[in-house]
């Protein structure tokens, strides 16, 4: 089979989108992997199919599977390419200025700017409200688990693994994040660090404590995994996807910990985050929608054989 695929990236978190508004095209898990394989295939993160929507007010529906071929709920960045897909080719008119896309975790409102030739620059996605009941989060909590005394969200919660416990939050944005703060990495064993003698989120060993982490136990769905470090006046954050591994930016872990951040009294409810591609500005309105802008760009085209 041959198929056309467009490449674009939100800082780094790079999708290959392929339009199946004639929704005949049914990829296996295997086909999802070699697509994203970065020796064998195009490379990518995750694969985004540009779909019809069943609701009249979307423009379209996004189907987001992850690197490994598994489904997930919701990606912020896919959804900002997804808008720029849209724009860029015509299916939503670049002086509309907004539109909603419809995804698996509900219709995303999202309005976008323009550079001079109509192509879509940044896009700000209302991406919903943070989803905090336990039923969203681990079902199996540790005995020692806190959870907050109003919503009863699992909090700064201590999850063991073999380089001692680490201290949770679990925030959904429609697809599961667990966070984690570190306020002194000097704390932390030698051995999690590619470099022991710079300890910082950077040379963090992100691929052996975020792989941990995300097929834990308490974790039956599997989760992102989210270390992050509240500075003066920013959060940096890194991540290892559920289905994927490191990403250089995770849209809806930029969200959920920008909400793990307030709600644990770390920072205000507004910051940048900071992420390994570039940095996303998150707003964690009064009316408790979490809104996201960032940057969307296309990288290339072309065609392959499956
Ligand atoms: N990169 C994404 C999230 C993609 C889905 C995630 N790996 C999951 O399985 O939930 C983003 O920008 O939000």
């Amino acid at each position: 089979m041959e198929l056309d695929f467009v490449k674009l990236h939100g800082l780094g978190n790079d999708f290959v989108f392929i339009d199946d508004f004639s929704r005949d095209i049914e990829l296996t898990q295997e086909q999802v992997a070699l697509l994203c394989d970065r020796h064998f295939g195009i490379g990518a993160d995750g694969v985004i199919m540009v779909r019809p929507s069943k609701r009249s007010e979307c423009a379209a529906y996004m189907h987001y599977i992850n690197a490994d071929g598994t489904l997930a709920q919701m990606c912020g960045n896919g959804v900002r390419c997804f808008a720029k897909y849209l724009v860029d080719r015509g299916f939503v008119l670049a002086s509309d200025g907004s539109f909603v896309a419809d995804t698996l975790a509900g219709p995303k409102p999202i309005s976008f700017e323009v550079d001079k030739h109509d192509k879509l620059t940044f896009a700000t996605v209302d991406m919903g409200h943070p989803v905090l009941e336990p039923q969203n989060v681990p079902v199996d909590l540790p005995a020692n688990a806190l959870t907050d005394d109003e919503t009863g969200f699992v909090k700064d919660s201590a999850i063991e693994s073999p380089w001692g416990a680490f201290a949770f939050t679990c925030v959904s944005m429609g697809n599961p994040h667990a966070i984690c703060f570190i306020d002194d990495f000097s704390t932390l064993p030698d051995e999690l660090f590619v470099s022991a003698s710079d300890k910082c989120l950077a040379t963090l060993d992100l691929n052996r404590i975020g792989a941990y982490y995300e097929s834990h136990l308490v974790f039956p769905e599997k989760t992102n995994v989210e270390f992050a470090h509240v500075g003066n006046d920013a959060i940096e954050m890194r991540v290892f996807e559920r289905g994927c591994g490191e990403t250089l930016a995770c849209g809806t872990g930029a969200c959920a910990t920008n909400v793990a951040a307030a709600l644990t009294g770390r920072a205000s409810r507004e910051n940048d985050v900071i992420l390994r591609g570039g940095t996303l500005h998150i707003k964690w309105d009064a009316d408790d929608h979490v809104m996201m802008t960032g940057p969307a760009t296309e990288a290339f085209q072309g065609t392959v054989e499956l």
